[in-house]
């Protein structure tokens, strides 16, 4: 039986040096792997197979956050003060406004993760296992030690173990030995005491790349060997757009709040007023300016947004990349399966005369055939061509594919003959070719022949067709085995001509992108002049276009400065893919990538938006921020869209928040400067403030206008100070006549001119939503959505009742006359029409 504790620290870390019955029998598991209570009841024990375990965040420790935020930890502790020296009323009114606003943030935010979540969860990485002796498919975080799991190319390995079978199996362990080229896995113990030398062991965080196999699990989540680096690097993802803009928004509300609040708390002690009450105030000021709903706001924003794409069939995996999405200026893409139909056929096969040859098609098929690693579209289209079978070829080895060399070769042998054969991109193979083979018999591959070779690739290439070639070299018949340096000494047989046209809606996508303000670039790996032809016909500029041999030329600092006036890159290799988006965000563009290959993660996970098809490679899957589960590029610019009416809407609540609560406090801070009494009591601040974010709720469900979609939005700082200061003042200004009001033509007291000034803040604060809102004049801008109607004249009702209703004397209200009130109704109309026409100023125009 397995251990309670930790049925994985039984077992040595070198584990795989462990007989495989051993393992089996300290894992108390079998080939038939374990049964689904088994699994329950050990996932319960060791927990999920995941190493983050803030994922799954309860709604508890959120309550910890919002409670650690020192504005509201001071202001509970000055309330428990004053709740000490006897004034308990107010303590325990503080202490509920409190928490009634942070219930009501925690609720909304959490009800807006379990959908992001729920999305999640639809496209989330799965693991074929066997339980009860049958093949099911779980999710890879109900993985446990002792389970039987299948693999195939371009899976994740999903946690340690030992490889149970393997046909050609082979894995990139990048991640723990920095090799980019694939490591053969086999069973049977191995001695090794290093994990990157362990043949027989599979490591969480790596991937395969070619074959098949099983493997045994050990162990899993944070137990694992390199699990916690692959997602330590995972989380080490540069800033996404979306932070980068809210910490710079951050900074700026810091400033505005120390400087208003510390203006305050210094006039009040020179003023001599009581210092515990001046700092309760102080503090209730600076709790007014933090817009604390900013989270709860993007988060149910976002949620919206991932639920109206998903029903487009894009799904959203991580929810900040909507709004990414909606910044994006550039989107690079790689070419086939994106641009193109994902089916290529081939066209043609021919020798070196450009002459139909079956030759060259059966030794392509013997290849594709024997290859066994990832299959390319290329290897489908050749499988798929119409020819007879084997002939009698059996498979001896192979020298995988890799994206730096561009072919791959197959040993094989017939008759007791060995025979290399090596087809790929065609400089590649006819780089290591001596001799072409014409009917038969060889010839020298001289200049004349290599003019030849050139010619007919160029003619290919301007007509839009893709060439691989195929080369073939006689080895030794003892040889068992072939490795890179075999591929010399070549004989070129011919090449294989695929037809990969662009899809049908490619370039009114294209178009559609480009109207949004979104530029385009293809990264590919194909050869240049094809991909030239793409990019003509779906409507891309063709003649800025360079190639991975002279970006390797080029350091960093160079490519930075020359990314800009390049449209497409060709045999680019996959960390050139990476370097070029990397490139493109030192330039300050948002950067998104689409792509499906092994050779596109690093390049997804490099850009503020990754974006990859539901039929991709399970590690581009893992480093997509975004799924499209149809192959339909259209999505993107509704997608694109979508971004910009979150981005926009988020807006609304900072510009919000940043201007007439600013302008609020201003007055606020300048009253208390010469009032005798405290313009508002701590407690009417955060009711005020509490009213206020009531209100507020609507705005992620609102409309926004057509312009405020047709150009990438960025945080962009002067704007928005230049917004907070106009409209601020604005609203500062209508707050003097109240006051002025209050006192000279109501000779108010204290308690009266907190009631009045509560009820025009309030209603001057709520309405002034439907001014900013738009940029537009109102009778031009689209109307307001009914649920951001709703909350506000509710929000508005219920402040204005708390104010004038029976239970005002509580809160410190005392009866408004109707004179009065009719005033305070007249200052809040002529304030909007002014902050109608002041918006106009403030929200400059692009
Ligand atoms: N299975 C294969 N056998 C031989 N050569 C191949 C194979 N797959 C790809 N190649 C060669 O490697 C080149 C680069 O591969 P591939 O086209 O998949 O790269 P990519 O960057 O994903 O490009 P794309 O933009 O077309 O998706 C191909 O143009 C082709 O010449
Ligand atoms: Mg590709």
């Amino acid at each position: 039986m397995i251990e309670q504790s930790s049925p994985a620290k039984a077992l040595a870390a070198t584990f795989w040096q462990m007989p495989k019955d051993d393992l089996y029998r300290a894992l108390d598991s079998g080939p038939d792997g374990l049964s689904h209570i088994e699994a329950d009841r050990r996932l319960a024990i060791v927990g999920a197979n995941r190493v983050d375990a803030s994922q799954g965040r309860s709604a508890l420790r959120k309550l910890g956050q919002r409670l650690w935020n020192p504005l509201i930890a001071m202001l509970l502790a000055a309330a428990l003060v004053s709740g000490l020296s006897g004034d308990i009323g107010s303590f325990a009114i503080i202490a509920t406004v409190l928490s009634l606003s942070i219930t009501l943030d925690i609720v909304q935010e959490h009800r807006a993760e379990l959908t992001a979540e729920a999305l999640r969860e639809s496209v989330a990485i799965q693991a074929d296992v066997v339980r009860d002796g049958k093949d099911a498919t779980i999710s890879v975080t109900a993985l446990v030690p002792g389970d039987v799991v299948k693999l195939r190319i371009g899976d994740l390995i999903p946690a340690d173990g030992i490889v149970l079978d393997a046909q050609d199996l082979q894995v990139n362990e990048a991640l723990m030995t920095g090799e980019p080229f694939p490591a053969f896995k086999t069973d049977g113990p191995c001695s090794a005491s290093l994990p990157a030398d362990a043949t027989n062991a599979l490591f969480a965080g790596t991937s395969t790349v070619g074959g098949s196999g099983r493997m045994l699990v050990v162990t899993t989540g944070g137990r694992t060997r390199f699990g916690a680096i692959a997602s330590a690097m995972a989380a080490n993802a540069p800033p996404t757009a979306l932070e980068q803009g809210v910490r710079r928004l951050g900074f700026l509300i810091l400033r505005l709040t120390l400087f208003l609040t510390l203006f305050v708390l210094m006039a009040h002690l020179v003023a001599q007023h009581n210092a515990m009450e001046s700092f309760l105030f102080a503090v209730a000021l600076a709790v007014g300016l933090t817009p604390e709903l900013l989270p709860m706001v993007m988060t149910v924003t976002l949620a919206r947004g991932a639920l109206r794409m998903a029903k487009r069939k894009v799904i959203v995996k991580r929810l900040s990349a909507i709004h990414d999405l909606g910044a994006m200026d550039t989107l690079c893409v790689d070419k086939t399966g994106t641009l193109t139909e994902a089916r290529i056929t081939l066209e043609a096969h021919v020798d070196p005369q450009d002459r139909t040859c079956d030759r060259v098609l059966s030794l392509a098929r013997l290849n594709s055939t024997f290859q066994a690693g990832v299959r390319s579209p290329l290897d489908d289209a050749i499988l798929s061509a119409n020819h007879n079978g084997l002939d009698g070829w059996v498979r001896l080895a192979e020298v995988p594919f890799d994206f730096e060399r561009r072919r791959l070769s197959v040993l094989a042998q017939r008759n007791g003959e060995h025979t290399l054969i090596a087809k790929g991109a065609p400089e590649s193979v006819l780089s290591r070719c001596v001799a072409v083979e014409i009917d038969g018999l060889a010839h020298p591959l001289d200049s004349a022949w290599q003019q030849k070779m050139a010619d007919i690739q160029a003619r290919y290439a301007r007509d839009g067709f893709r060439l691989l070639a195929v080369a073939i070299r006689s080895i030794p018949a003892g040889q068992q085995t072939i490795s890179v340096s075999d591929e010399t000494n070549l004989t070129m047989i011919g090449f294989c001509v695929f037809a990969d046209p662009p899809k049908q809606d490619a370039a009114s996508a294209i178009e559609a992108l480009g109207s949004l303000g979104v530029t385009m670039r293809i990264l590919s790996g194909d050869h240049g002049a094809v991909v030239a032809h793409v990019a003509q016909s779906v409507g891309l500029r063709s003649d800025r276009i360079v190639t991975g041999a002279q970006i390797s030329e080029l350091t960093d600092a160079a490519l930075i400065a020359r990314v800009d006036d390049i449209d497409l890159f060709a045999r680019i290799d996959p960390d050139q893919k990476r370097r070029i988006i990397a490139a493109l965000r030192h330039r300050n563009h948002v950067v998104g990538f689409m792509g499906d290959g092994v050779n596109d993660a690093p390049a997804l996970h490099a850009a503020h938006v990754g974006i990859s098809v539901t039929g991709a490679t399970e590690v581009a899957r893992a480093a997509a921020d975004m799924i499209l589960l149809a192959p339909d590029l259209s999505v993107l610019a509704a997608g694109v869209r979508e971004g910009r009416r979150t981005f926009a809407n988020i807006l609304k609540y900072v510009r919000m928040g940043t201007s007439s609560n600013f302008g609020n406090m201003l007055s606020m801070a300048l009253a208390s400067v010469v009032l005798p009494f405290l313009p508002l009591l701590p407690l009417q601040i955060l009711l005020n403030n509490l009213i206020y974010d009531l209100s507020e709720i609507g705005i992620p469900f609102d409309d926004v206008d057509r312009e405020d979609i047709a150009r990438p939005e960025s945080w962009d700082m002067a704007s928005i100070l230049r917004f907070t200061i106009i409209m601020g003042m604005v609203s500062s200004l209508f707050d003097a006549i109240t006051f002025a009001v209050l006192l000279k033509l109501f000779d108010a007291d204290a308690a009266l001119f907190q009631t009045g000034w509560f009820v025009e803040s309030i209603a001057t604060q709520i309405l002034v939503i439907f001014v900013i809102r738009s940029r537009k004049w109102p009778w031009r801008a689209n109307r307001p959505h009914n649920i951001l109607i709703a909350t506000s004249f509710g929000a508005l009702l219920a402040g204005v009742a708390l104010a004038l209703g029976p239970w005002r004397a509580a809160f410190g209200f005392t009866a408004l006359s109707p004179g009065l009130l009719a005033m305070i109704v007249a200052i809040a109309a002529a304030y909007l029409v002014s902050a109608t026409i002041a918006k106009r100023l403030a929200i400059s125009d692009r």
